[in-house]
């Protein structure tokens, strides 16, 4: 059987420091891409909201319109800063998200530009599961007071490596996006987040690891640096886990990044210890990735 994962490719999670001034972001963002490059990494990605603070009150501030691609550089300084950091660093470049402005919908989402080595669009991913949440005491977010949720799984294929797919933060907790991304040949889930300090010491790590083993495939979470002067305190600890659940590489809460290297042996070497993949039961319970699963790979209908 062909590997999932056609070369070793090294992976880089950037978990950035960004604050009020969406230039700086900008300018600070490239600064890191190219760093890990020059590290060897040829898949690098942004965290969750990786150009603007994260919370309700800043989606419409920081809002841009990004989508029919290519939007003026008026209406998004930001595709083009991202275009511009894949080309420089020769790589592909999982983008974080960016709040987004559709005027046609006159709605926001939260979204995901994925660029080529050559600063190309390859897809675009909008939250698919809002981040509603109410923990008495601890905290209350909504993000669908000013946002429209996304309606499709994003699959994205890089010829030399294979194919991944791309998700956002609160989407890691719905295990059926994982499962069918994998099923249908993803090497690698990626997941921009930013998990925060109640749900971050609770649950990140075992959401990374969960959808791992799940699925015996890598697994990046990359969350921002942590801000304690910041509205939203993410959680930081951005990390690569391995087909079997291990963790890779683990940062701790400031800027700081971490990579990996991805072997497809390894997913080869999980699944035939356990060998998960040949014994569902989809006599007794069905296979969630077939049927009418909404999915684009490479920005076209799969
Ligand atoms: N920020 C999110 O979307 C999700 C999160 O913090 C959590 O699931 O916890």
């Amino acid at each position: 059987m062909a590997s999932l994962l056609k070369q070793p490719v090294k992976l880089a999670l950037i978990q950035l420091a960004s604050g009020a001034d969406k230039a700086a972001n900008l300018s600070h963002a490239r600064t890191r891409v190219l760093e890990a490059a020059s590290r060897g990494a040829r898949i690098i990605v942004l965290p969750e909201c990786f150009n603007s603070p994260y919370g309700v009150k800043y989606f419409s501030k920081y809002a841009e319109q990004l989508l029919p691609s290519p939007p003026s550089k008026e209406q998004s300084p930001s595709f083009h800063a991202l275009s511009a950091m894949a080309k420089e660093a020769k790589a592909y470049l999982v983008g974080g998200s960016i709040p987004e402005l559709d005027p046609d919908a006159k709605t926001l989402y939260n979204t995901n530009l994925t660029f080529s080595p050559t600063g190309e669009l390859l897809a675009s991913h909008r939250k698919v599961h809002l981040f509603d949440i109410d923990i008495p005491g601890k905290i209350s977010f909504h993000e669908s007071d000013a946002l429209s949720p996304g309606n499709k799984l994003t699959m994205v294929d890089f010829p030399e490596y294979g194919k991944i797919a791309i998700a956002i933060c609160y989407d890691v907790r719905f295990p059926e996006l994982a499962t069918i991304a994998a099923r249908r040949g993803a090497f690698l889930l990626l997941y921009p987040g930013a998990f925060n300090l109640t749900t971050g010491a609770l649950h990140w790590e075992l959401q990374a690891r969960a959808r791992a083993m799940d699925n015996q495939v890598y697994v990046g979470l990359c969350s921002p640096a942590r801000d304690m002067s910041a509205d939203y305190n993410a959680w930081g600890h951005s990390m690569i886990v391995d087909p079997n659940a291990e963790i890779l590489s683990e940062a701790g809460t400031g800027d700081e990044m971490v990579d990996a290297e991805l072997k497809g042996e390894r997913i080869e070497e999980v699944r035939k210890g356990i060998p998960i993949y040949t014994q569902r039961r989809f006599d007794v319970y069905p296979d969630v990735s077939k049927g009418d699963v909404k999915t684009e790979e490479n920005g076209q209908p799969k």
